[in-house]
Parts: C-alpha cells; structure tokens; sequence
C-alpha cells in the first residue's frame, strides 16, 4: 500500500527542516470598529530564538500572537508556523506550541499540581496513565515542586506565571509562546521568569515572547522585533539592533569647555559638558538607520580621529571611549519617539 498524505490533523507539524518557526507577510488586523491594531507586518522568528517582540501598550503584540496562534482571523497577509499556514494547521501545528496569553487561568481553590492535572486531562491525546509523571515533570521544570500542594490562590504572581508555563509545557513543545510573561512581577519573579525561558531555550525551544520592557529583551532575547502603533519598525538579532545606533562619545578631560568645542567641530552633536565630562553623538559617516526594514548598523565616525584631533588641540585626555548604544537608543533613533512604557 502506499504511504497516504498526511492528513491535515496528525500530530506531526511535517518537514520542517530551515523553516523558520514563525514567519508572517504582510499581516494586518482591522477590528470591525474600524481600528487598525496591526498593520502589514512581516515577521522571521528563527530556529532556537529567543525572540522579543517589544513595543508599547496597545502597539499590537497581542493581536499578532492571536492571529499566529490561529484565534484571530488576519484581515490580510499570511502567517505560518513551522512552514505550515495558520490558521488552516492549527491543528496539526499547535499541539507543538506551548501558549501563555494574557495571565494564566487557574483555580484557587485547588493546588497547584491539581490545577496541572485538570489541565491535562482536558487535553484528550494525553494519556492519563502517564499523567502524574508528566504533571511532577512540569513543576519539577518550573520549580514549583516543592510548591505543588499549595493552593493556587496563596501563590505568588511569579509563581502563578510559573503555573501556567507549567501548563504549557505538559507537552514537549518546539515553540513556547509568552504573552507578556513578567507583567506586574516583582524583580525576583522577574528573575526566575528569565532564568526559566534561558533553560528552555538552551534544551533547543524556541521562545517568543513579547513585553514593553526593553531592557527586558536585551537581557533575554536572541532577536527582537519593534513594534509601534501596529507597525514593524525594526526587527534582527538583538546585538545588531543596539548596534545600530551610534553609542554616545564620553570623554574625561580637565578641559571639558575646550573638549566640547573640539568635538563639535569634527561633527560630534549632541554634546553635554559637565564637570570633567564630555559626552556627545558619534557623527554617522554613511549607514541606513533611517530605513525600516533595514536591521544594518549605520556607520559611525570612528573614534579615534575624534580622540587624535583632541589631542593635536591640546586637551587633555584622561578617558575616552564609545559607550554602546542600546535597544532604547534604537528605538528613539528610528521612531524620533522615547519609549512610553505608560498606560
Ligand atoms: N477586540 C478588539 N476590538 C477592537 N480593538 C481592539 C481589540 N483588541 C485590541 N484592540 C485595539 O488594537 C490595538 C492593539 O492592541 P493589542 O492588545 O494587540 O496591543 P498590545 O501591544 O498587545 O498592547 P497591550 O500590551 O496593552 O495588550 C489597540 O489600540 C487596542 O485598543
């Protein structure tokens, strides 16, 4: 006999061999009362990434993860996971995702491992021999073992987030999908959400996960994408993006008047003098970080013509160097905006 097609409800996500595990064109969401939340928006989530999708409140992250997780239906574009298209895959793609979206639900009333069991036995392929294993597994993965007969409502924040990545990950999963995972967490839940998501990641799942927080994706994250009010404005590997932006000249010198005007003089803007101190902007000599779409470094001027010609001038140098630029400077540099965490 020959081997059938696979038929579009195995539990097999198919080849998958350099697919990238997300990748969305041109996908945009309009909302019947006519608001525009996402805005033809082109997204490649590589193999093993710890992906950060950033932007402010209300930029669009929630509605693009509900439209790559099937929930909501694209206005236009497309989106896929593993290769294969969603919606239409859903249902042999998503048993391969592990999904927390908007704080996890649970019973307070029942422990944490009774809550995980509950969970699993709504999962019908699950078989329910192998349930208790599976449940200890989970917690022992998220570190609420010790934890597990608690009831749920004594939890703290981070450990209820951590319930429900429990939950999520019942199931050995390629893609781990978190919506806003360190939301109204303390520094220490903080913590433990980030060393978590490190661990997944280095057992080889991908991890995409979305937060307002920039400094957030700069500790975690591989890549990152920036949204703002529905649009992409710049998405690649994290040390790129924050090396795009030019990094901020500082000089120490007992001179800072005569070394500020030096510095202005050869291009450097910017420039703030205070006491010993002089910072400015590296003068860009050619580079692209105006464009988009474009996730290249602008080029800067390099600083050792600056420090030369301060010296040819007779300012004296005590410290002198580049101070890297980071994913908020980024940001600022190509949305002219800062970065409004508020609301
Ligand atoms: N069901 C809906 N109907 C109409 N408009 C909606 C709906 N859901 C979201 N929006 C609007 O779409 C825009 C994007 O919202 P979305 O929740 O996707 O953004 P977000 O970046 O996830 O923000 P947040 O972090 O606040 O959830 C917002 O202006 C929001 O008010």
């Amino acid at each position: 006999m020959t081997q059938q097609a696979e038929p579009a409800g195995s539990a097999e996500a198919g080849p998958v061999v350099a697919a990238p595990v997300i990748e969305a064109r041109g996908l945009t969401k309009r909302y019947r009362g006519g608001q525009l939340a996402v805005d033809g928006l082109d997204l490649t989530v590589p193999d093993g990434s710890v992906f950060g999708f950033l932007g402010p409140n209300g930029s669009g992250k929630t509605t693009t993860i509900r439209m790559l997780l099937g929930l909501v239906q694209p206005t236009s574009g497309s989106a896929g996971l593993f290769g294969r298209p969603m919606p239409q895959a859903a249902r042999a793609v998503l048993p391969h995702v592990g999904a927390l979206i908007e704080g996890p639900a649970q019973y307070g009333f029942l422990s944490g491992r009774d809550n995980l069991v509950r969970y699993d036995a709504t999962d019908p392929t699950a078989d329910p021999r192998t349930r208790s294993a599976r449940v200890d597994a989970a917690l022992e993965r998220v570190g609420l073992a010790a934890a597990s007969a608690k009831k749920a409502k004594a939890y703290s924040l981070g450990m209820k987030q951590r319930l429900g990545i429990a939950a999520a990950l019942l199931r050995p999963r390629r893609l781990l999908v978190l919506d806003e995972p360190t939301n109204g967490l303390d520094p220490q839940g903080m913590r433990e959400i980030r060393a978590l998501v490190r661990e997944l990641a280095a057992e080889g799942t991908t991890v995409f996960l979305s937060s307002h927080l920039l400094d957030e994706i700069e500790q975690v994250c591989t890549h990152a994408a920036v949204m703002a009010q529905g649009r992409l404005i710049v998405q690649g590997p994290v040390a790129e993006l924050s090396a795009g932006t030019r990094g901020r000249l500082a000089v120490t010198t007992p001179d800072p008047a005569d070394a500020a005007r030096v510095l202005r003089e050869h291009g450097v803007t910017g420039i703030e003098a205070g006491a010993g101190r002089v910072t400015g902007d590296l003068p860009a000599v050619t580079g692209d970080a105006g464009d988009a779409e474009s996730t290249k470094p602008a080029e800067p001027a390099d600083p050792a013509d600056l420090n030369a010609a301060l010296v040819r001038a007779g300012v004296r140098v005590r410290a002198f160097g580049v101070e890297r630029g980071t994913l908020e400077d980024a940001f600022v540099a190509l949305t002219g905006e800062g970065f409004d965490v508020a609301g």
